[in-house]
C-alpha cells in the first residue's frame, strides 16, 4: 500500500517490519512476575561477547532482510511478491538440514518442490504483472531481491536454531526473548541509522492498493498453499509421532518399575 500511494521510502517500509517488538516487552515482565520457574536455567550462560556477537550479527542478518523484502514490495505486485516469499520455506528445510540436521521427508520434499514451481512460475509472468508501474529491470531487482530475502530468512531461523542448539544450550523462555528483544533492537537501530542518514524524511501516506491476480498467479498461489499444507501435515506427523514416543517411553518406565518393585 505504501509504495503503491507513492511512498518511496525503503528505511521506512524495513522499519514497519522491524519496530514491533517492543509490544513484547510487558509480555517478558509479566511473565517472570507470574511463572519464575521460566527464568530458571541450570547451565552456565554463554559471556556477554559472545552474545553481543550472535545479537549482533542475526539483528543485522534481519535488517539486511527486512530491506530486501522492501526492495521487493516495491518492484512487485503484492501477489507475485507474497508468492515469491512462500519459497522461505524450502529455504528454511535446505539450511535446516545442513545445519540443523533436519531430515528430508516425502511431504517435505513435495512441499520443497510445489512451493519452488510455484515461485518459478511467476518469473515467466511479469508482462501482466503490473506492467505500467515498472520495467522489467526491476522487476527481475524486486524478484531477485525477495528471493534472496527469502532465503536470507530460512538462514536466519536456522542459524538462530543452531545458536540455541550450539552456544546458548537452552531454549527456556528467557533466552527466546533475549534473543527476539535484542535482535529487535539490533536491527531496528541499523534501520533507523539507514533511514535518517539516507534523509529519507518524506513519507507518504497510503490507504489501498488493487493488484490484478491471472491465471497464472492462480495455479503458482494453489501450488504454494498445497505445498505448504504439505509442510504443515510433516510437522504434524512428527508431533504425533514424537508424542507417541514420549507415551510409550512413560509405559515402559512405569512397567519396569512395577517389575522391580516385584521383584523385591
Ligand atoms: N519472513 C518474512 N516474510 C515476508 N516479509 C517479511 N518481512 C520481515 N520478515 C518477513
Amino acid at each position: 500500500m505504501y509504495f503503491v500511494k507513492g511512498g518511496n521510502s525503503k528505511w521506512m517500509a524495513t522499519l514497519v517490519q522491524l519496530a514491533g517488538f517492543p509490544i513484547l516487552i510487558p509480555y517478558y515482565f509479566i511473565i517472570k512476575l507470574k511463572n519464575p520457574t521460566a527464568y530458571d536455567t541450570c547451565t552456565k550462560p554463554p559471556s556477554v561477547l559472545t552474545l553481543t556477537a550472535i545479537y549482533v550479527s542475526l539483528g543485522l542478518l534481519m535488517a539486511a532482510d527486512c530491506f530486501m523484502y522492501s526492495i521487493g514490495l516495491q518492484y512487485l505486485p503484492v501477489s507475485t511478491y507474497t508468492l515469491i516469499c512462500a519459497s522461505q520455506l524450502a529455504f528454511n528445510s535446505v539450511f535446516s538440514f545442513f545445519l540443523n540436521s533436519q531430515k528430508f521427508t516425502p511431504f517435505i520434499i513435495n512441499s520443497l518442490v510445489l512451493l519452488t514451481i510455484s515461485s518459478v512460475l511467476l518469473v515467466f509472468n511479469n508482462e501482466s504483472a503490473n506492467p505500467t508501474r515498472f520495467s522489467k529491470a526491476k522487476y527481475a531487482i524486486g524478484f531477485i531481491c525477495t528471493v534472496a530475502a527469502s532465503a536470507g530468512s530460512g538462514l536466519m531461523l536456522s542459524l538462530t536454531q543452531l545458536c540455541f542448539r550450539k552456544v546458548l544450550k537452552r531454549q527456556t523462555f528467557k533466552v527466546v526473548m533475549d534473543m527476539v528483544i535484542y535482535q529487535g533492537i539490533v536491527a531496528t537501530g541499523v534501520t533507523m541509522i539507514g533511514f535518517f542518514a539516507g534523509g529519507e524524511w518524506k513519507i507518504v501516506a497510503v490507504f489501498l492498493f488493487h493488484d490484478k491476480m491471472d491465471g497464472i498467479k492462480a495455479i503458482s498461489m494453489l501450488l504454494a498453499v498445497w505445498g505448504f499444507l504439505s509442510y504443515v501435515y510433516q510437522h504434524y506427523l512428527d508431533d504425533r509421532k514424537s508424542k507417541a514416543e514420549n507415551r510409550n517411553a512413560i509405559e515402559v518406565s512405569k512397567a519396569s518399575n512395577t517389575g522391580t518393585s516385584r521383584e523385591e
